[in-house]
């Protein structure tokens, strides 16, 4: 391999647009406050507080307000302060903010916290999935837009909120759009009950005499449903830095937008000369180009999911050690959604005196999120997005081009603390090519959870619903019906109850959560917990390509003939056993570390098996606390595999004559892939979770079934397409 100074030095081409370049490196200042002071002086240079005033003064006036303003401005960790100190929680009621990602709401959370010199959970806090900070006392409250959904279930006029603040809207994604709609209800639906609630009280107390009993009953009724919902109109707020305020101004009914002039520091933005061929290796080339000639900071790296991120990070590891001893001061750090919480949180960290960080990531670091430390950003230009067929009823992962507002927002997480870089590994003339946005995720997506949610919030007709951008027709038809197929809808299209009301609570894919409702009939409850879990993860099995035959050796003993389901349940349970045997009165660190190291010996990512350890506890939790009776089916695994038939029905394929497999769902000719055990036995029948589409199109995670369970188990759909 060519060293790094021979090998693949990169020519940047600047920008000649770049942004506010005048401004003084503050890093050069000697700081002579306390962090609280501090603090109080960055308050005071974000570009927004010079328009507090302006800004608290535009909430009061307008029921719904588009906030533009450019990264790093302020928005989401000032506005919400601005609004508290205005009073908008003065009648014990709660700013809301929503996120996109987890991530963001708790890093804020924490910072806002910091800010406002509160301990997290008392003013400000943050509420995500599986994990609650907020007390009685939380007045700032940050969230996913997610949970703001599930809390629309128990509580459908979100009558503790003051103001709502959709932070992100640029991202569209399903539960931001979702939340849109479901906003616009609620802010209709508040303001007719204080109006009325207004109309009928200025007649009973003016016109007491023109109210006659009837009328005087029907109003008395009225105030009793609305008991408890004396509710101010509810006051909404959508930022971004990157939106498309005319779209969601009409929306909202020509609601005002308003844009914050100015950003804190400046971000100097660098295309490479020509067309990279291959990203990964530009990448590579562009961190070490940047550790070796730049000055100090930490370098954020967007890639596109953990298999590249892991990949790279080996590289990286590998590369290092060709460099001079005091070169070889760069560590890694990684951040992508399968990664527990704690672990994510690792890379706000910052590194040791002397060494420089590289965070490698996915887009969840892309919005909102403030990394300590960095400077510079690398943007190969890449993202894997949802893709729905509608027709077929498929979706899958594929990886295509950012959008122009993505690759805004990645070079935003520079120039935060100071002026920064931002290398874009592709020629200036490409940016123009990209799309102004990302296509909203509805549109790009299985509906089934969107609608299983809609329904569960009593909103019945999906057609009619006010979408900010519709998805098609046949995507909802498609998701209605798949459904119905899973018994979560009746024949007029209701929830079922109890099946659809279950499902509804479960915060898992319709067809999971069904997954485990049948479980608990077929006695194997506790094996497709671990399935779920394990699913919930990517890859369970680490092959590096150096020592394939050594890790196919290793892992073998896992391997089950019947399939991949099968083979992780015995990966997990073979973990239970070492754990139980190991790490007996050891401390949480000591078992850890002692399973990290059992994992390496075979081939098991352990971050993906702790992934999966953490998702099974969890799901256990909502269970028990529904009732289900997690049993197992001890050795009686063609149970579970009927379980498994009865589950995935939809998800069935049948072997052709030349070895590849037809989906009988879609007619679509796939291929079993690579990494599944049963890649060479290719047997009749099976059921599969995942399509991936590549330049072939592969199924994963595969168990054999018997072709005539099908219709035994699942006569709904298999009986009906005969
Ligand atoms: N966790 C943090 N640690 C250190 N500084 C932070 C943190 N969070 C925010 N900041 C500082 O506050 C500034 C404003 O951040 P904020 O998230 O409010 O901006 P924003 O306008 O919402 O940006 P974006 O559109 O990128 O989300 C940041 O540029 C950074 O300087």
């Amino acid at each position: 391999m060519p060293s790094m100074a021979q090998g693949g030095l990169r020519n940047f081409t600047e920008n000649p647009n770049q942004l506010n370049r005048k401004f003084p490196n503050p890093e050069a200042k000697v700081d002579p406050f306390s962090r609280k002071q501090k603090i109080a002086q960055h308050r005071k240079s974000l570009p927004i507080a010079s328009v507090e005033k302006r800004l608290v003064d535009e909430v009061r006036k307008n029921d719904t307000l588009i906030i533009v303003g450019e990264t790093g401005s302020g928005k989401t960790t000032q506005l919400p302060q601005f609004l508290f100190n205005a009073g908008f929680c003065r009648d014990g009621r709660t700013i809301g903010i929503t996120q996109p990602r987890r991530v963001a709401a708790v890093t804020v959370a924490k910072r806002v916290a910091e800010e406002c010199d509160v301990q997290l959970g008392q003013r400000v806090g943050y509420s995500i999935r599986f994990d609650d900070t907020t007390s009685g006392s939380t007045r700032i409250k940050y969230m996913t837009d997610g949970l703001l959904l599930r809390e629309a279930l128990l509580d459908p006029y979100l009558s503790k909120y003051s103001v709502i603040i959709v932070d992100e809207a640029h991202e569209r994604t399903v539960h931001t759009d979702v939340l849109l709609g479901l906003l616009k209800n609620v802010q209709k639906a508040r303001s007719k009950t204080s109006n009325d609630r207004l109309n009928i009280e200025n007649k009973r107390t003016n016109d007491r005499t023109l109210l006659d009993k009837d009328n005087e009953d029907q109003a008395m009724s009225f105030l009793k449903q609305c008991q408890g919902s004396k509710f101010p109109p509810l006051k909404l707020v959508i930022m971004s830095a990157s939106l498309d305020a005319r779209g969601f101004s009409e929306y909202f009914g020509g609601a005002k937008a308003v844009h914050i002039q100015g950003r804190q520091f400046p971000v100097d933005i660098f295309y490479t000369h020509y067309a990279e061929p291959d990203y990964l290796d530009a990448a590579l080339i562009t961190i070490f180009q940047i550790h070796l000639e730049e000055g100090p900071g930490d370098i954020l790296v967007f890639l596109t999911g953990q298999e590249e991120i892991e990949s790279v990070e080996r590289l990286i590891k590998e590369r290092l050690q060709q460099l001079p001893e005091g070169r070889q001061n760069l560590l890694t750090a990684l951040i992508f959604s399968a990664l527990p919480s704690e672990k994510q949180m690792r890379v706000f960290a910052p590194a040791p005196t002397g060494f420089r960080k590289v965070i490698l990531a996915t887009n969840i670091a892309e919005t909102s999120v403030t990394i300590p430390g960095i400077k510079y950003v690398v943007d190969p230009g890449f993202v894997k997005a949802r893709s729905y067929d509608p027709l077929k009823g498929m979706e899958s992962l594929i990886i295509v081009p950012t959008s122009k507002s993505q690759a805004l927002q990645r070079s935003g997480r520079a120039g935060r603390e100071g002026p920064g870089k931002c290398f874009r590994l592709y020629p200036e003339g490409e940016f123009e090519k990209l799309e102004d946005s990302t296509k909203p995720e509805i549109k790009r997506c299985n509906l089934s959870n969107v609608i299983l949610q809609l329904k569960a919030l009593g909103v019945d007709d999906i057609l009619g619903f006010d979408f900010m951008e519709k998805p098609s027709r046949a995507s909802i038809v498609k998701s209605l019906e798949q459904l119905y197929l899973l018994g979560a809808l009746t024949d007029e299209c209701k929830l079922s109850n109890p099946v659809g009301h279950q499902m509804a609570r479960l915060p898992l894919d319709p067809i999971y959560a069904k997954a485990l409702i049948l479980a608990s009939q077929f006695n194997c409850l506790e094996e497709m917990l671990i399935t779920v879990a394990m699913l919930s993860v990517e890859s369970i099995f680490f092959t590096p390509r150096e020592k394939l035959e050594e890790a196919r050796t290793a892992t073998k003993c896992f391997s089950s003939p019947d399939g991949d389901h099968l083979t992780m349940i015995n990966v997990y349970r073979a973990s239970n056993e070492f754990l139980e045997k190991k790490t007996v009165g050891l401390s949480k660190e000591k078992s850890e570390k002692i399973l990290r190291k059992w994992c390496k010996d075979n081939f098991i990512n352990s971050r993906s098996l702790r992934h999966a350890r953490d998702i099974h506890g969890q799901i256990q939790g909502h269970v028990e606390q529904m009732g289900l009776c997690v049993a197992s089916c001890g050795d009686d695994m063609l149970q579970f595999r009927r379980c498994l038939a009865a589950s995935f029905f939809i998800n069935a394929a049948l072997k052709q004559p030349e070895g590849t497999f037809r989906a009988l769902a879609s007619g679509q000719v796939v291929q079993i892939h690579p990494s599944s055990v049963l890649f060479q036995a290719k047997p009749e029948c099976i059921i599969f979770n995942e399509l991936v589409q590549t330049n072939h199109k592969y199924i994963r995670n595969i168990t054999r079934i018997d072709y005539l369970w099908l219709s035994e188990l699942a006569p709904q759909y298999y009986c009906m397409q005969n």
